[in-house]
């Protein structure tokens, strides 16, 4: 129910549109059903069409009369089936557009939901970001938008249902309210006595929201090392990995399709026993007409059948709102997380960079304490040290991902604090340590899908990368596919991609973290020599362990464990 006004209020005009269409169904509907009294007293008179009726009219049955009389309609068989068949149209009609209206909005619901998740994600910080689980985001964007998109249509099915058993109700009202309030009180007893089914499957729904968050960051931790899997005959290990979760998903699983089934037959049952006992009731015991009784058994069977269903929607809804919840959850923490744009100062990069007497710690373990150091403007500077020793987060506190616990780090002199942070990262070119490329051509992997990039700037990166000899070579040159993560390519070759693509926005910095540990020594060579004539334009920054790119830079930067730098 929350899930329902959450949702309206989001998207206020197709909640209304969507209830007035039901609405209107419903009236055509109930008008249909009203002509339905008349009708059956004419068809079950003997002699010609003309309404001959044993009993004086009741009052919805007056009322039907009035209404035709009104209109100008005859009470014939034939107008009355007429205005049956026109009213059942004009209900299918508004069903449609109302079923439509929901359907749309649902797919926006998803849509929506993946778009926010993924922006407050983005926007959040680094160290924020960090934490999540890769899979945990997989499963917010894919299953649980999907779920929250399903509740919306299922709470929305639910009120198609409510509506329909309520036109239904009032029409059994209108012929006999005693009935009807009977028929109420059996209703109501089996809709309570079923609820226990709702909470078994709301339980279950939680638990399979739970288990999927933690089965999918397993997957897809796991299917980053499948290749040392299979290379050391572990595939077992992956099973076993997975073994808890899908099987406590499973029982989850099973609980909820005992408790959908345990509904769909018990309810049914219970339904079919209270309309027995009715009938019995009113033509054995209080011996009413007859044409009364076959519409109060159709209207009040049609009512029941309709809460029944309205039920069945809602026990779906339960099943999967809580993934609703939990997407908004992350959202809500995302938000919370949300980076600092910093100031309004772009930055030009003119003289340098530098770090002044930063401390700096990753929860509570200090990594630097009192580091100092220059990266000047149009220079080649590379940052060496043993594994460990802060090189990346050297990188990290220049790009502004992490900010430092005391002291400042600063661009020609102007602090971070008032450096616009979009701007400055928008003069970045960066090649990370791991080159994951996407599913996609060689051209969208260095243009990152930038429609506004031309192929011949794309050509003259590669080249400067020192990818263009391969490319060319390529049957499909820049348009051909690099496979599943980069897959079809060697591991040399997709770290001149991920060059080319921080070279293609002529960038002010260039920063490389080991970005050419995969080459061999001719394209390395290619690279540097590229890198050493970029500089009068790019400031370089590089991590390495390589000697080679340490002799060609103009300063190194000897990290070690702990805290201080020492300038070479
Ligand atoms: N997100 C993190 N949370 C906690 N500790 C971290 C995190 N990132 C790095 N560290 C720790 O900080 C230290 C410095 O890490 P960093 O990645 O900067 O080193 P590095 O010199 O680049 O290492 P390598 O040459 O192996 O890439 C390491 O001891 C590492 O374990």
């Amino acid at each position: 129910m929350r899930l329902m006004i959450s949702l309206f209020r989001a998207y206020p005009m197709a909640s209304f549109l969507m209830v007035l269409a039901l609405f209107l169904s419903g009236l055509a509907e109930g008008l249909g059903l009203s002509a339905l009294l008349p009708m059956l007293k004419i068809a079950l008179s003997s002699g010609d069409n003309a309404a001959v009726a044993a009993e004086p009219p009741g009052e919805l049955e007056q009322a039907v009369l009035d209404l035709l009389a009104w209109l100008g309609i005859p009470v014939t068989l034939g107008a009355l089936l007429v205005v049956i068949v026109v009213a059942a149209f004009f209900k299918a009609v508004l069903l449609l557009v109302a079923q439509r209206q929901v359907g749309y909005t649902a797919a926006q619901v998803a849509t929506d939901l993946r778009l926010e998740t993924l922006r407050n994600m983005m926007r959040s910080r680094w160290r924020f970001f960090l934490h999540q689980p890769a899979g945990r985001l997989t499963n917010a964007l894919a299953t649980e938008a999907e779920r929250s998109a399903q509740s919306y249509m299922f709470g929305a099915t639910a009120l198609t249902f409510l509506i329909q058993a309520l036109v239904y109700g009032t029409v059994a009202v209108l012929v006999s309210w005693q009935a009807t309030l009977l028929g109420l009180v059996g209703g109501a007893v089996i809709i309570w006595l079923s609820h226990f089914l709702v909470r078994v499957t709301r339980k279950a729904g939680k638990k399979q929201t739970d288990l999927m968050v933690s089965l999918i960051s397993r997957l897809t931790d796991t299917l980053q090392s499948v290749k040392p899997l299979k290379a050391m005959a572990r595939e077992h290990l992956a099973d076993r990995l997975l073994h808890r979760e899908t099987n406590r998903l499973n029982k989850a699983l099973r609980r909820q399709v005992l408790a959908s089934a345990g509904l769909n037959s018990g309810q049914d049952l219970m339904f079919v026993m209270v309309i027995a006992f009715g009938l019995y009731l009113a033509l054995g015991i209080l011996s009413m007409e007859f044409a009364t009784v076959l519409i109060l058994a159709v209207t009040l069977g049609r009512a029941f059948n309709f809460m029944g269903k309205v039920q069945k929607q809602y026990q779906k809804l339960a099943q999967s709102e809580s993934a609703y919840w939990s997407l908004r959850e992350t959202n809500r923490r995302a938000e919370a997380e949300r980076e600092h744009p910093g100031g309004h100062v772009t930055p030009t990069l003119g003289t340098g960079i530098a770090l002044r007497d930063i401390r700096f710690s990753y929860d509570g373990t200090p990594i630097f304490d009192g580091l100092d150091l220059d990266i000047p403007a149009h220079r080649m500077t590379t940052l060496v040290g043993p594994s460990g020793s802060g090189k990346t987060t050297v990188i990290d506190l220049v790009i502004g991902l992490l900010r430092p616990d005391r002291g400042a780090v600063s661009i020609d002199g102007v602090p971070f604090a008032d450096i616009d942070l979009t701007a400055w990262r928008g003069m970045v070119g960066y090649v990370p340590q791991e080159t994951v490329l996407l599913h996609d051509t060689i051209l969208h992997n260095v243009t990152l899908g930038d429609p506004g990039v031309a192929e011949e700037r794309v050509e003259e990166a590669l080249k400067k990368a020192g990818a263009w000899g391969f490319v060319a070579s390529l049957p499909e040159g820049i348009h051909t596919m690099v496979g599943e993560r980069g897959g079809r390519l060697s591991g040399g070759q997709r770290q001149r991609i991920a060059i080319a693509r921080a070279l293609i926005n002529d960038p002010k910095l260039l920063i490389l973290d080991e970005a050419t540990s995969a080459l061999d020594p001719e394209s390395e060579a290619a690279i540097i020599a590229t890198l050493r004539a970029l500089r009068q334009q790019v400031t370089i920054l590089a991590i390495t362990h390589n000697s080679r790119l340490s002799d060609a830079a103009d300063i190194v930067h000897r990290l070690a464990p702990g805290a201080g730098v020492r300038a070479g």
